[in-house]
């Protein structure tokens, strides 16, 4: 499992080295300056490089990258952006080393704030030189604020030059500009062909937009001890890799029978929505699921029984069609003989948000508190819920229901709108977990996935699955793995690897442009013939 840490932490990660480990920081800092160097000289003969400083300690991993390129033969131009006076003791003693080489002038640019973006850049054009090789060491995971006046006109440039000679792009630790927690980019940024991260890759690095700023993120140990990630606060990120998902998923019995698989219970569509209760439906079969059960409006029957015959149907009347003792008995046949089949339930796909809707989500809540049966709510469902403002929804919801808001349903359930939500995810998230206490799943081109005690960022999946249906896939897989045995916990994150995995599968075949949500279930064959044991 690769774990992540934001900027912050990262920070809390590295003094706790120094200062309780007793690690020296130019130690560590050696080994980062020398680990991205290596890259440089992997990947490039010995030529020309223009490093990019600033003050902090990024500036100083720059400067002693200076210094090892050139005792290896480079020819190397500093350029020094910002005030001497905020150099921190470690780019002194840095820049005192290379003072000794001589051959090394680091050249020093800072001006006040009182000129436009233009005059700083051609002020500075004349210290980028061209090169083979441009490093960015300008700010690390101490970017603070929105990069304006010189900082800004100093990262255009880098860009330019860069492009102009089409040298290859090295971002030291993280792209200058990039926030290392929200994967926002603050004013102007960078961008690379790689980023040379230290200890531990950046929540940022590997959130849009954040995430399209370099082509590759290489994450180098910098030895820093293994215990300085118990001493951040929160928990760091874990993402799911692919033998991490082999093992979740464990192996399938040789000997089982449907029951043994588990049981699914769909209540999704409505007129005109039946899509999206066979997407699910069919997803829990493709995920490995005993039986799939739908639970739909008389208007669906014919439309699923043609496409998905594999499924249980149970078809119920809009409460407009029959009496009030007629509505009462078609919710007791549901509680009393297709819920208690369930080993897990998804509620919400194409459901509308009708009366009926509200008695089946408020059926299906009792259910989980009294039965504890996992339930995963999407779509409608979460829009029922986001219009109860008179409910403490931690009690409301148990610890194994989960939540798959895409942004525009976690804006809703947080009394904000949907673009507040996907600038802000992170924070969303885990102020939605707060707030219901359950499961969070939190989509977009990155997933989180929040509980009480674990924080969870998915990096399968691609821009081929912004296509409709493709949340009521996930639903789907969720469910299944959830009725075949695993935590909910565990349904939750493999779910959203497997999901984006299929995804990828998907995009190999059919192009991103191509790809529809049923693309996915195909996707999930390929991937599952990958990722299961063949044997017990
Ligand atoms: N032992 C260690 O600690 C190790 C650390 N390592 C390396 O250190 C990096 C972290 O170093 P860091 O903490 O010094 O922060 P850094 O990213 O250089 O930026 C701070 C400087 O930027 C400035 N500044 C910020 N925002 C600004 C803005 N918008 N516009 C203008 N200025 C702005 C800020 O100025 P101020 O806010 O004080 O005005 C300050 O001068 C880390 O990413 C890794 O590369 C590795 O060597 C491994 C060992
Ligand atoms: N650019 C992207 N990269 C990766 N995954 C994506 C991207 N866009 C969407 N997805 C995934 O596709 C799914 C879309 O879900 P949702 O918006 O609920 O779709 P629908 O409501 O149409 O079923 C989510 O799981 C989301 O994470
Ligand atoms: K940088």
């Amino acid at each position: 499992m690769k774990q992540l840490l934001t900027g912050k932490q990262m920070k809390q990660a590295d003094t706790w080295s120094i200062k309780e480990f007793g690690m020296e920081s130019l130690i560590l800092m050696e080994r980062a300056a020398l680990c991205a160097a290596q890259h440089i000289m992997s990947v490039q003969k010995p030529g020309c490089v223009f490093i990019m400083c600033g003050m902090g300690n990024n500036g100083a991993d720059g400067l002693a990258m200076a210094r090892i390129l050139s005792q290896n033969g480079w020819s190397v131009r500093i350029a020094a952006i910002g005030q001497i006076e905020k150099a921190t003791k470690e780019w002194l003693y840095q820049k005192s080393l290379l003072d000794k080489m001589e051959i090394l002038p680091v050249q020093y640019f800072y001006e006040s704030d009182d000129k436009d973006e233009e005059e700083y850049r051609s002020a500075l054009s004349n210290l980028y030189v061209p090169a083979q090789v441009y490093v960015d060491a300008l700010f690390g995971v101490g970017l603070s604020r929105k990069v304006s006046g010189v900082y800004r006109a100093a990262i255009e440039e880098w860009n330019e030059h860069k492009k102009k000679c089409g040298a290859y792009g090295v971002a030291v630790d993280i792209c200058s500009g990039l926030d290392a927690k929200s994967g926002q980019v603050l004013g102007a940024y960078v961008k690379a062909d790689v980023q040379i991260t230290f200890g531990y890759g950046k929540v940022g690095q590997f959130l849009y937009p954040g995430a399209s700023l370099s082509d590759q993120t290489i994450t180098c140990d910098i030895g820093m001890p293994n215990e300085a990630v118990y001493h951040v606060d929160g928990f760091p990120f874990n993402c799911l890799e692919k033998s991490d998902a082999k093992d979740w998923l464990g192996s399938r019995c040789l000997w089982g029978n449907k029951g043994t698989f588990g049981r699914v219970v769909i209540i999704a569509g409505s007129s005109g929505m039946a899509g999206a209760a066979y997407l699910s439906a069919l997803a829990a079969y493709r995920t490995g699921a005993g039986l799939v059960d739908i639970v739909t409006p008389k208007c669906n029957r014919l439309v699923l029984q043609q496409l998905l015959p594999e499924a249980v149907l149970h078809c119920i009347s809009e409460i407009s069609e029959i009496s009030k003792d007629e509505d009462e008995e078609q919710l007791a046949y549901l509680r009393n003989e297709v819920l208690p089949k369930a080993k897990a339930i998804v509620i919400g796909p194409g459901l509308s948000t009708d009366t009926l809707a509200k008695k089946l989500l408020d059926m299906v809540l009792e259910w989980n508190r009294s039965q504890n049966c996992p339930i995963v709510i999407d779509a409608d469902a979460l829009n029922l819920l986001a219009m109860r403002t008179n409910i403490d929804h931690a009690e409301y919801l148990g610890e194994n229901v989960i939540l798959t808001p895409h942004p525009g349903e976690l804006g809703r359930l947080m009394n904000s709108s949907a673009k507040e939500a996907a600038k802000n995810l992170l924070y969303f998230a885990e102020e939605l977990q707060k707030k219901f206490g359950c499961i969070c799943v939190c989509k977009d081109a990155r997933t989180v996935i929040l509980t009480q005690k674990n924080r969870y960022l998915n990096l399968t999946g691609n821009s081929g699955m912004a296509t409709g249906g493709s949340g009521d896939v996930l639903t789907g897989v969720i469910a299944s793995l959830a009725a075949q045995g695993l935590s909910a916990e565990r349904a939750a994150v493999l779910g959203v690897w497997l999901h984006g995995a299929a995804g990828d599968e998907a995009a190999k075949e059919k192009s991103p442009y191509s790809m529809i949500a049923r693309d996915l279930a195909d996707g999930l064959s390929k991937v599952l013939i990958q990722i299961s044991r063949k044997k017990v």
